[in-house]
């Protein structure tokens, strides 16, 4: 697990969009574990942290030629209960927010059915989808107030496949920004589980500002445990976490990372 404070929200969206490029440009036969031909997975993720990402990527598509073309993407969850239509459900946020500016082509971008008449086998059929994929090359992920990846909250089996969830007050709360009513956000989810996101070949979480700097430190600093979800990182053998100075003002070891990351080879890549 690699721990990279950077100095501002920016900072983290660039570094973040060079991991994501340089596993779209390489391809995945240049990605342990994945064979000559196959195309590059990306896990993509929600929420208000990986925008910025999203729109620097959206930037080098435009500007410098950088090509989804050959790119297939899968989500890392989905609202039970809204259309996928609906203005929330996050397969349309990712369309709004990423895949609509570049050429990624749409038919690619996976992800959960929300709506599905049997969500147990929806969610089965998901997992069968990214394994059909030959599994995801980069995991983007952000992270809850409360220490959840995916809609893995607290509680979460760390070995779970895809499955239903139940929401927190907390979770909901903090997600009503995006509806009319907090009321109207759904109490249920069907998102990746932590034995299926462990999988990706490289994890990339991201982090910023201070109301995420407890739920990091528990993530990256305490103990491997379902209570704080995110912690399934730390056994993970290619993490990395991005985190400006307000997500990593909590950590014990913020000095320790500075100056690895600071002395880091060159040779060596995140
Ligand atoms: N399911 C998503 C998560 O994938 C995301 O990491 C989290 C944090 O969102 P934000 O980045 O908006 O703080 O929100 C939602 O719960």
């Amino acid at each position: 697990m690699e721990i990279v404070i950077l100095d501002g929200v920016d900072a983290v969206d660039r570094t973040a969009a060079d991991i994501v490029e340089r596993v779209v440009r390489a391809g995945p036969a240049a990605n342990p574990g994945r064979s000559a031909g196959s195309t590059p997975v990306l896990g993509l993720a929600t929420g208000s942290t990986p925008v910025g990402t999203y729109r620097e990527l959206a930037r080098r598509h435009r500007e410098d030629g950088l090509s989804f073309a050959r790119c297939r993407a899968f989500l890392l969850d989905e609202y039970i209960g809204l259309s996928k239509t609906a203005e929330q459900s996050y397969f349309s946020f990712i369309r709004q927010n990423f895949v609509d500016h570049v050429d990624l082509d749409d038919a690619a971008v996976f992800s959960p059915d929300g709506d599905a008449d049997d969500i147990a086998s929806e969610a089965q059929r998901y997992d069968a989808a990214i394994a059909a994929a030959g599994g995801i090359d980069v995991q983007i992920l952000g992270i809850g107030t409360d220490g959840h990846i995916g809609f893995n909250e607290p509680g979460s089996s760390l070995r779970s496949r895809t499955r239903v969830k139940t929401l927190t007050e907390q979770t909901r709360v903090d997600n009503a920004r995006f509806f009319d009513s907090p009321e109207d956000v759904p109490h249920h989810v069907l998102t990746q589980g932590l034995g299926t996101i462990d999988e990706a070949r490289h994890l990339v979480l991201i982090a910023t500002g201070e109301s995420k700097a407890e739920a990091v430190a528990a993530a990256v600093e305490g103990p491997l445990t379902a209570f704080c979800p995110a912690s399934t990182i730390q056994w993970h053998p290619h993490a990395t976490v991005l985190l400006d100075e307000g997500a990593a003002s909590s950590l014990a070891l913020g000095e320790y990372y500075r100056y690895a990351y600071a002395n880091k080879p060159r040779w060596q890549h995140l």
